[in-house]
């Protein structure tokens, strides 16, 4: 059975030279790198080496990187750290109904501390209404924490003018880049960002290791007390082969980045015309243009997402559904909520996430499968045969559409 894998949203694989790259790290270069004798001595310089890729690729200096775990330590790191050391000056967080639980969970816990947070609303394509933000700021206001771009619909959300917006008014901003670095240009100085968080296992480098650009200046505390590693921003002994990982595959990503995000897009765009012109009453989720260059996400009303994904699998093919069967009920995405799709509609959001591995042979394969399960999965759906059209307004104009 082929193997298509359209899931890099979730996670990459290990590029085959990041691979090579680390191995020494856990063979000869075994050493710890903040110990002076020789041992430590050989991995210190790969460890600066890592730092000075990543900062190239985000536009920064080194001394403004912080290695991390992984992106959920890098967003908590960021929030958590902030709340904590600007409490005397203010107890308010902006942020939006659509980040990962990375942010939305921790912004969550810090209400329970006492913190207020505003989550954004979206209109119905996803994207923020500005204004509403600059509205939100108070004299309270310590940080705003916007995701450059969302994982489930891949929405780019405007950066730069949300960056002014906060300097504007002195206000620290978050981003959490996570889906973002390695898949299009990422420039901290232009975004006017102070913390950026940034994960490996998203651009090609392994699982468990990421880093948060912290800019020169910014007073934070730190979350994981201990060691004095990173400046004392973040204790624990570093994961040499996973920052060398880390730092390759940002070069790369930096060096390949204009030529694969147009193929990517191409790739994309081949899926998507080829679904639209296939399937009748889909919808496409997320705004259609401000995205990333690798992710479609589609609803192909009266069916279950997750249906779709066991049938797909059986296939060989790896995508991602939108909604999360949660302790034995089954709830649609707050990403969709928040768009207000749809209910029948959010339950079928289909995310398909391409990465540099994937194929024009494999967008064919995929097109030549999908239509006859949709029309299967649409037969056995009582909603779908019913003789009265879905009361739900998107259903019908969906509907009319096709
Ligand atoms: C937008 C976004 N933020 C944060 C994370 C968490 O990153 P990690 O898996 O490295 O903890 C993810 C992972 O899917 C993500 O997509």
């Amino acid at each position: 059975m082929k193997h298509i894998y359209m899931d890099n949203n979730a996670t990459t694989a290990v590029r085959p030279e990041v691979l090579e790259a680390m191995l020494p790290f856990y063979r000869e270069q075994f050493g710890n790198p903040s110990s002076v004798h020789w041992a430590g001595r050989a991995v210190s310089g790969a460890v600066e080496k890592a730092r000075e890729q990543v900062a190239t690729l985000i536009n920064c200096a080194p001394a403004e990187i912080v290695f991390v775990s992984c992106g959920s330590e890098g967003d908590n790191m960021a929030i958590k750290g902030t709340a904590e050391a600007l409490r005397e000056k203010g107890n308010h967080i902006i942020t939006t109904s659509v980040e990962h639980p990375a942010v939305l969970n921790t912004c969550e816990y810090l209400e329970k501390q006492g913190f207020r947070v505003t989550y954004l609303p979206v209109d119905k394509d996803g994207m923020l209404d500005l204004k509403e933000l600059e509205a939100a700021i108070t004299a309270e206001t310590i940080l705003i924490s916007v995701m450059w771009a969302n994982n489930e619909t891949g929405n780019l959300y405007p950066i730069e003018e949300i960056g002014a917006i906060a300097r504007k008014y002195k206000v620290r901003f978050h981003t959490d880049a996570v889906q973002t670095v390695g898949k299009i240009p990422v420039d901290v100085q232009k975004a006017n960002v102070d913390l950026l968080v940034l994960s490996g296992h998203k651009l090609g480098a392994p699982k468990g290791v990421g880093a948060i650009y912290i800019r020169r200046g910014t007073r934070m505390n730190a979350l994981i007390h201990g060691g004095h590693q990173e400046r004392n921003r973040r204790a624990g002994t570093y994961n040499v082969a996973g920052i060398v990982g880390l730092g390759l595959a940002c070069e790369l990503a930096g060096a390949e980045m204009a030529e694969s995000a147009v193929r990517i897009a191409g790739l994309r765009d081949r899926l998507q015309e080829g679904i639209m012109s296939a399937i009748p009453e889909i919808k496409l989720n997320g705004h259609p243009t401000r995205r990333l260059p690798n992710t479609l996400n589609i609803s192909f009303a009266y069916i279950e997402g997750e249906s779709l994904l066991l049938n797909f699998d059986m296939k060989g093919i790896a995508a991602s559904s939108g909604s999360a069967c949660t302790s034995g009920s089954l709830e649609p995405s707050h990403v969709m909520g928040a768009m207000c799709v749809d209910v029948v509609l959010a339950h079928s959001s289909t995310r398909f996430s391409l990465g540099r591995d994937n194929t024009e042979e494999e967008v064919d394969y995929v097109l030549e499968i999908l239509p006859p399960i949709v029309q299967r999965l649409r037969e056995m759906s009582p909603l779908y045969n019913r003789k009265e059209p879905l009361s739900c307004e998107e259903c019908q104009v969906i509907r009319k559409v096709h």
